[in-house]
């Protein structure tokens, strides 16, 4: 069974990740996971944190020589910011009650968090809440990319529209490398792109934040991974549940999604055809699953953000100490998660995919897993 579990807070010292379960012998580039924290941090829309942080995971365990051998894989990832918060985050010396925050965000995780915990600090709450947990994430799932690659499995992603502008890429090919010194959106449209970094640049000035759509496609997922048979095996159930896991997330669809909910049978199903290469069909309105179960064609999620709730120009709140009305707390903040958001969700997508891959195709080293793989093929091949 593949598992993760992380800790850490957004400016304490760092973050760690242990990952369980992924067989001996996979050799990991960390040149590529690297890369793609890279791509998560600094994309268009963030704030001035990500000018600090230089993110960049380090493996402490679970590896000898790159490769795996199937003990659990510990990594890290530092907090550059903790430099200059220690005297508050220092999980020893940390000084109680400075560094607070009395005026919950709307949005934000302030409110439920502090009336859960019964905290008079919403500090306590929002950092383990923040999005900059999505580095271990993102981490987490470059390793199960690397995996995948084991198997030609690759995972994009690419931003289909920020504040109701939407992107219309030419073409299958929807991954567009981001130019990451330039801080480039990635939706494969030129035209939007720049309508896109405009509305982002309009919401900023305005003091305010922006949210969007996402899609992340994975390829060359073979039929048959996820299962009809229990809800928590379906593939569906848990790529929704783990978008929907990242911060701002608030709709998943698969496929077609919302819009089979207006259209007949008949336009929505995708039909099955036969040549001597196997089952195959025209259209993939399916988005690569049925039942639960891959069925060969491309997985297709997309993922809706709601925008950032830390406004630079505040909404109405209340003081939990005083309770006073009060305009919210503000810190610095991103005005826009979309961009750096399709990079945690490809990452997030690829650790599902590797988690029911695994369910199906067990083994304790990479050469069994690949025998078993190779076994089922043949046979969906009729060999
Ligand atoms: C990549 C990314 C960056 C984010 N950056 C910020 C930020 O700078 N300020 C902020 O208030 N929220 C930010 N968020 C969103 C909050 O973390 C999120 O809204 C909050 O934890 C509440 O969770 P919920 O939106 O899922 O309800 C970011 C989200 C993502 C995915
Ligand atoms: C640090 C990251 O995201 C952070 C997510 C976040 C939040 O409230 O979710 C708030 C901001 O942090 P700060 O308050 O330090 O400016 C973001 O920068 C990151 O993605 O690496």
């Amino acid at each position: 069974m593949l598992r993760f579990l992380d800790a850490g807070e957004s400016h304490g010292r760092c973050y760690v990740g242990i990952i369980d379960g992924i067989p001996a012998g996979v050799e990991i580039e960390m040149e590529n996971i690297n890369r793609l924290l890279k791509e998560r941090q600094r994309v268009y829309g963030r704030g001035g944190r990500m000018e600090i942080e230089n993110d960049e995971a380090i493996i402490l365990s679970g590896l000898r020589g790159r490769m795996t051998t199937g003990g659990p894989i510990g990594l890290m990832i530092e907090n550059r910011d903790y430099e200059n918060w220690k005297d508050f985050m220092s999980p020893i010396d940390g000084i109680k009650g400075k560094g607070g925050v009395t005026v919950p965000r709307p949005g934000h995780a302030d409110l439920p968090g502090i009336l859960k915990f019964g905290f008079n600090d919403a500090r306590n709450i929002l950092e383990r809440a923040s999005a900059r947990q999505t580095v271990i994430r993102t981490a987490i799932g470059g390793i199960a990319m690397e995996f995948l690659r084991q198997f030609d499995i690759e995972v994009k992603s690419h931003v289909c529209s920020i504040g109701g502008i939407v992107s219309k890429p030419n073409g299958k090919d929807k991954s567009f490398w981001i130019n990451v010194e330039n801080s480039l959106l990635r939706c494969g449209d030129k035209e939007a792109e720049e309508k896109m970094r405009a509305e982002i640049d309009k919401a900023k000035a305005m003091g305010d934040t922006v949210g969007g759509i996402v899609e992340i496609i994975v390829e060359r997922v073979p039929a048959g991974i996820g299962s009809h048979t229990t809800w928590d095996k379906r593939l569906d159930t848990r790529l929704a549940a783990a978008c929907m896991s990242v911060q701002s997330v608030k709709g998943v669809e698969i496929g077609m999604g919302f819009k089979t909910a207006e259209r007949y049978g008949s336009e929505v199903h995708d039909e099955i055809f036969y040549s001597e290469n196997g089952f195959y069909r025209k259209t993939n309105n399916a988005g690569g699953i049925e039942g639960g179960i891959s069925n060969g064609e491309d997985i297709i999620v997309r993922c809706a953000l709601k925008p950032i709730p830390t406004l630079l120009k505040p909404l109405n709140s209340v003081d939990i100490r005083s309770k006073m009305s009060a305009k919210a707390h503000v810190e610095r903040s991103d005005v826009c998660a979309v961009p750096a958001a399709s990079v945690v969700l490809k990452a997030v997508v690829a650790w599902e995919i590797a988690v029911a891959f695994l369910d199906k195709f067990c083994g304790d080293n990479i050469d069994e897993v690949k025998n078993a793989y190779e076994h089922y093929i043949k046979r969906l091949n009729f060999g």
